[in-house]
């Protein structure tokens, strides 16, 4: 799983704190902490799991908008190609979720969506792996059309079965 740099299985707790570390110029900041926020509301609704936004370093999940090298052993890669990335559940880096900065991040439909690859990293973060299932929001391409609501059958019993 090269996009989920496998650290624990899971949390355990079941408060996980989550700071906003850098923003992309893409978007209003108060927009960008409010799809962060709705991202994580969707795992938080299936998982039982309560998420505390801190504006401290040494939050659980650290959100970063990064380009190129950024201090991780996974450099990003310019316009296109690996959109983001996240850490599994674990002290220091886990659960740290970067974003490629050099995209066109939109709350909209223009550019890649926000919202949906949040979503995605977020699973990461909690511990969730890749499925096979073209409609599961942790199949490992990128679609724009995804239904209202962000998680299919498969992604409900992967953090139930988690959490
Ligand atoms: C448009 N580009 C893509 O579809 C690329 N996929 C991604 O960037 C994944 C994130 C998407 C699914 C939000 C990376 N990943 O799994 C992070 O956890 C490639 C398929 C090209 C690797
Ligand atoms: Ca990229
Ligand atoms: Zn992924
Ligand atoms: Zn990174």
């Amino acid at each position: 799983e090269e996009y989920s740099h496998v650290q624990g299985t899971r949390w355990h707790k079941s408060v996980i704190s989550y700071s906003i570390g850098s923003y992309t110029r893409d978007l209003p900041r108060d927009t960008v902490a409010s799809v962060i926020e709705s991202a994580l509301s969707v795992w938080a609704r299936a998982s039982g799991l309560t998420f505390v936004r801190s504006q401290t370093r040494n939050a659980d999940i650290m959100v970063e908008f990064v380009t190129n090298s950024h201090g991780d052993m996974y450099p990003f890669d310019g316009p296109r190609g690996t959109l983001a990335h996240a850490f599994g559940p674990g002290s220091g880096v886990g659960g740290d979720t970067h974003f490629d900065d050099d995209e066109q991040w939109t709350a909209g439909d223009k550019g890649f969506n926000l919202l949906l690859v949040a979503a995605h990293e977020f699973g990461h973060a909690l511990g969730l792996k890749h499925s096979t299932n073209p409609q599961s929001l942790m199949y490992p391409t990128y679609k724009s059309t995804r239904s209202a609501n962000l998680l299919s059958r498969e992604d409900v019993a992967n953090i139930n079965a988690l959490y």
